[in-house]
């Protein structure tokens, strides 16, 4: 099967959900599989390959089509408010990111708790794919702890604006780069993976931060780590700061973003953009404060720019689980419009929409759900839906009409659904009801349970239904085209 197209989703016509309240819930249940609305056949292949005029353009300096994760779920992760990882879920979250096919996974520091220690450890037995880093300040006490872990790398880290020079750690950039030699080489001296971070990159002086990446480059660092610690920063500063820094060091760049104004995921791209190598990341963002660059909004940036890449590379289809088992583990929700998972991500709604998508899903669409094992979903109960919606909708009950009857019945549908939040039991009542009452030629009654009240707003509305073709064909029959 060409690797652009899906597997035809199996119509889901026994829905039960309203598809209103669930549109307003705010939260889901971590499923996209919602009942409110139905998978949807479509007309040609989904997602066929078209040349886009906006794709990336090749670039020397651009790793958009060769980047590495580091996952930092156990450690930003844990700095999450609401996060508490016993051991046990610790090593549940670690495998699934390894079988998901994260290059790295970043634990808390050895040196926050007896525990973190041990379960450093742990997880460093577990003999993953995955290289195990740990995180610590940069101090001698913590590296003389990691390296004893059994971890294959450390990350150094240590504040370089003037505000954590001051009131964080108190210490000059002359005691920094010092501290910092000691330590990578102590880290190096174990044969360990060591990369040297400058915490708030971007509210740090440029010359001090060139000069310190400079020497710790020509020490024989792994990595550098460019850090947007409060968020603060613009994808256009990533940009011109990558950039400057992939000019001063032959090590590789890794990039960590914080997501107060919300640039996160862009400014990851940004930095790949401008040569960065690494992306720091965590399940659903979490993380200090409202957290990091997500795991799943990252993949969604990326699969729209290298598909090959992001799909040879990590198991997408395994998403959504480890999402709901970290979600879990923190007492959260999957957000509504989470990226690829959130209960709506491919469900269309608008009529116009709903007829372009069943035609061919990329008219609305830029990212397959197929590829993350998922559905395309097409609404069609609610005051938006068109006849091509319904006309589908039909099918899918082998129901087979005219297109003036389906223009029809869609009015009749959308009179309800002005009235109150319709489900998909009232859109499919309607449906059979209209299509019986065509085929007896005598009206049926639509919704046999509808109270007084909606009936009489029902008459009402019908009262000012009003359909071109259908004024036409009264017309044709001798009648005014005036419903009464
Ligand atoms: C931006 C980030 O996310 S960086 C990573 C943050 N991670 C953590 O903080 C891990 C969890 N932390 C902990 O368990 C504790 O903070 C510990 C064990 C690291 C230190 O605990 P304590 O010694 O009790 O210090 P406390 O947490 O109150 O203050 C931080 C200390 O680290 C020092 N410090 C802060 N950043 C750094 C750094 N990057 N390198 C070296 N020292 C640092 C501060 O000066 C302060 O030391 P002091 O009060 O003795 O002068
Ligand atoms: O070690 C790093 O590069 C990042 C540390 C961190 O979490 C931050 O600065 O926000
Ligand atoms: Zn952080």
């Amino acid at each position: 099967m060409c690797p652009s197209c899906e597997p035809e989703p199996a119509a889901n016509g026994n829905g039960q959900a309203n598809a209103a309240s669930n549109s307003t819930n705010g939260s889901s249940n971590g499923s996209n599989s919602h009942p409110g609305f139905t998978a949807v056949r479509t007309k040609s292949n989904p997602h066929p390959h078209r040349a886009n005029p906006y794709q990336p353009v090749g670039d020397f300096l651009s790793n958009v089509s060769n980047f590495k994760i580091i996952e930092s779920t156990l450690r930003e992760g844990e700095q999450f408010a609401n996060a508490f990882f016993d051991t046990e879920k610790k090593i549940e979250i670690a495998k699934a990111l390894d079988d998901f096919g994260v290059d790295y996974i970043e634990l808390t520091s050895p040196a926050a708790s007896e525990q973190s220690r041990a379960d450093c450890e742990a997880i460093c037995k577990l003999g993953l794919k995955a290289k195990i880093l740990t995180h610590i300040r940069c101090h001698m006490d913590d590296a003389r702890i990691a390296v004893q872990t059994g971890v294959d790398g450390v990350d150094v880290v240590i504040g370089t604006s003037s505000y954590l020079m001051e009131h964080s750690h108190g210490k000059d950039m002359t005691y920094i780069t010092n501290t910092a030699i000691e330590v990578i080489n102590f880290v190096k001296s174990h044969n360990i993976e060591i990369r040297f971070s400058s915490e708030d990159s971007f509210r740090s002086n440029l010359v001090d931060l060139l000069s310190i990446y400079s020497t710790v480059d020509k020490i024989g660092v792994n990595r550098v780590g460019i850090a947007d610690t409060v968020g603060c920063a613009t994808p256009r500063q990533v940009y011109d700061l990558i950039r400057t820094l992939r000019g001063v060091v032959s090590c590789d760049i890794e990039t960590h973003f914080h997501n107060d104004t919300g640039c996160a995921i862009a400014n990851a791209y940004c930095a790949l953009e401008a040569g960065a190598t690494h992306i720091d990341t965590s399940v659903l963002g979490i993380g200090e404060r409202n957290g990091i660059t997500p795991l799943g909004g990252l993949m969604a940036r990326m699969i729209v720019a290298d598909r090959e890449y992001v799909m040879s590379k990590y198991k997408l289809h395994k998403l959504k689980d480890i999402e709901e088992l970290v979600a879990q583990a923190v007492e959260v929700n999957i957000p509504f419009n989470n990226y690829i998972t959130g209960f709506c991500s491919f469900t269309h709604k608008a009529g116009v929409h709903a007829k372009a998508i069943l035609n061919n899903p990329s008219t609305y669409e830029i990212i397959n759900p197929a590829d993350f094992g998922l559905s395309r979903y097409v609404h069609f109960a609610s005051r938006l839906t068109g006849w091509n919606a319904i006309k589908s909708r039909a099918a899918q009950l082998n129901i087979e009409m005219t297109d003036e009857q389906y223009k029809e019945c869609t009015a009749k549908i959308k009179a309800l659904a002005d009235i109150r939040p319709i489900a998909v039991d009232d859109a499919d009542s309607i449906i059979r009801a209209f299509h019986r009452s065509m085929k007896l030629g005598k009206p049926v009654d639509l919704l046999p349970n509808m109270t007084a009240e909606e009936k009489e707003l029902l008459a009402q509305k019908e009262k000012e239904i009003d359909i071109p073709e259908k004024r036409e064909l009264e017309a044709a029959a001798g009648t005014n085209g005036v419903t009464t």
